[in-house]
């Protein structure tokens, strides 16, 4: 199946070679689907899943799936550390190997593939891609009400308590041009959860990168579960409440940046 893609392309006309990330804990129901969706939307880029040692043979399934494709890689990882940490494993990996670009996207299909060539596009003129779930054009089906409603309290408390011009700062459908990951300090970042998102996305806006959002339609996942947890939406709270306060009190240190505030 992942064999009859195309294995000439290379990567995406106006942004060069594309690496594709995808974390994975507990996977495996998915994560042959989402490699060939990713090679038959874009057969130019290249896939590394990174994989936290998943006890359901997550694993070995992406072994068979590289063994059989030059396009698809494998980083195992000893154990469970979180999406941040894996994230930040396959920039390291794709930075060593000279990738021009980098996508973040989920393995349980929420992301569609199908998407990923308008983000591509939009990152000719972009740093940083974001595909949103909360801008015009954008559909989410089949969530929950209580995931809704999160995700909208969520990022409207980011755009507040971090003034940042993002609709969907958490999400996790995003292409980060080379250039991008140059310029953000990646060696401060902290978080382990879903937080990384807001960081990033944070360190970006900070950095004075290029930030543009285009809409998705992002679908629950059919199989597997969520690794959503208390503690996932804690962490989160926290960082974004202390990076709140560390701005505000930096910005009232110099009162021309206050007006930029909320
Ligand atoms: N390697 C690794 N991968 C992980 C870990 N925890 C989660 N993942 C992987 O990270 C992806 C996202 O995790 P999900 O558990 O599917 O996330 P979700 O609940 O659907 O969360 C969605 O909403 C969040 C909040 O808006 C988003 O931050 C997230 O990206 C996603 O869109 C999946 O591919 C999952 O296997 C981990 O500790 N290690």
């Amino acid at each position: 199946m992942v064999l009859a893609a195309d294995t000439k392309t290379v990567g995406h006309p106006g942004v060069g070679r594309v690496l594709v990330v995808v974390p994975t804990y507990n996977e495996a129901d998915n994560v042959s689907r989402i490699v060939a969706r990713v090679r038959a939307a874009a057969p130019g880029v290249d896939i590394l899943v990174a994989d936290d040692n998943s006890p359901d043979g997550t694993g070995a399934i992406c072994d068979r799936l590289a063994g059989a494709d030059p396009h698809v890689h494998v980083l195992h990882r000893p154990g469970k550390e979180g999406l941040g940490a894996a994230y930040l494993a396959g920039f390291a990996w794709a930075r060593q190997r000279g990738y021009d670009a980098v996508v973040e996207m989920d393995a349980d299909g929420s992301h569609a593939p199908e998407d990923l060539p308008a983000l591509l596009d939009a990152a000719r003129e972009a740093d940083v891609v974001i595909g949103s779930r909360w801008t015009r054009g954008a559909r989410v089906v089949n969530w929950p009400w209580h995931r809704l409603l999160l995700s909208r309290c969520g990022n409207l408390y980011a755009r507040l308590a971090l003034g940042m011009p993002v609709s969907d700062a958490t999400g996790g459908y995003r292409v980060y041009r080379s250039r991008a990951l140059d310029a953000i300090d990646l060696a401060s970042v902290r978080s382990q959860g879903y937080a990384f998102q807001v960081e990033l996305s944070r360190l970006a806006h900070r950095a004075g990168v290029r930030m543009v959002e285009v809409p998705i339609t992002f679908v629950e996942r059919e199989h597997g579960d969520s690794k959503m947890s208390p503690l996932i939406v804690a962490e989160a709270l926290w960082r974004i409440t202390s990076w709140g306060l560390r701005d505000r009190r930096a910005a009232a240190r110099r009162p021309e940046a206050l007006a930029r505030w909320p």
